[in-house]
């Protein structure tokens, strides 16, 4: 497989909540393993963004292209299906019910892989040993591992990452993002929205700046400068 190819582009994307237009046209690349952060102000769109591309807000079905294929507006688990799984902002879990259950529930038919319990387990091991409590009873950052674990299972070909570090603490958000080389082993292309800069500069190859719903900055992320960052989250 060439790796350069583009697994998923957006062009022209728009998004809307009712009359409130959110994104203004976004035109956006990710090739087969690349990993590309989203960084933005509170607000910007990059929620939305991801989003739009998971079919959770509707868009034109031009308007996203996965794997050659029109799916904007397709319905989310068939994007799922697809090989496109989203880890959602506020983690998003069944509270009452547990780990283990939680994370089988991203299990997808016709989606095997190398992405299994025992992987999960490896990777995360206090998910293993929490398995059977309540995921409401864990900590925030066990949440989040249990989030990117449920993603996981449906073997996705892009994970998409919603503010992986929102409310942990510094040394919970390392431990988390000490778990992406494991993640993007096989070949997995991620797109990571985050809000700490300097973080998303590090484990991404590529970035792209949102500024109320525009792409404000787009570039190498070793590259960019601060300069050229505060410029594109403010206006300034
Ligand atoms: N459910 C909704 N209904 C109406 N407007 C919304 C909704 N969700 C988001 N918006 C609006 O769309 C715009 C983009 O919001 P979005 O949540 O995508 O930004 P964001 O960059 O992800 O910010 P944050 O970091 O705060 O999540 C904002 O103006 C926001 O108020």
């Amino acid at each position: 497989m060439n790796m350069s190819e583009q697994i998923l582009q957006t062009q022209n994307l728009q998004a809307f909540y009712g009359d409130a237009q959110a994104l203004f046209g976004i035109h956006f690349a990710l090739h087969r393993s690349e990993v590309v952060a989203i960084i933005g102000a509170n607000g910007a769109g990059k929620s939305t963004f991801l989003k739009a591309l998971t079919g959770l807000v509707k868009a034109p079905a031009d308007a996203v292209r996965f794997k050659g294929q029109a799916i904007g507006g397709a319905h989310p688990g068939d994007i799922v299906r697809q090989g496109m799984a989203l880890v959602p902002e506020g983690r998003r879990l069944f509270a009452s019910l547990s780990v283990e259950e939680n994370l089988l529930m991203g299990a997808t038919p016709g989606r095997p892989g190398p992405w299994t319990l025992e992987r999960l387990y490896a990777m995360f091991p206090v998910l293993k040993e929490k398995r059977r409590n309540p995921s409401g009873a864990l900590s925030g950052g066990q949440q989040q591992m249990v989030s990117i674990g449920r993603a996981l299972m449906s073997n996705p070909e892009v994970l998409l990452c919603d503010e992986l570090s929102l409310g942990l603490a510094p040394v919970v958000i390392q431990e988390i993002y000490a778990a992406l080389p494991a993640i993007t082993a096989d070949g997995m292309s991620l797109v990571i929205v985050e809000q700490d800069v300097s973080l998303a500069q590090r484990v991404s190859q590529r970035l792209y700046c949102l500024q109320e719903g525009r792409v404000s900055l787009e570039g190498d992320s070793q590259a960019v400068t601060r300069e050229q960052i505060s410029q594109a989250y403010f206006g300034l």
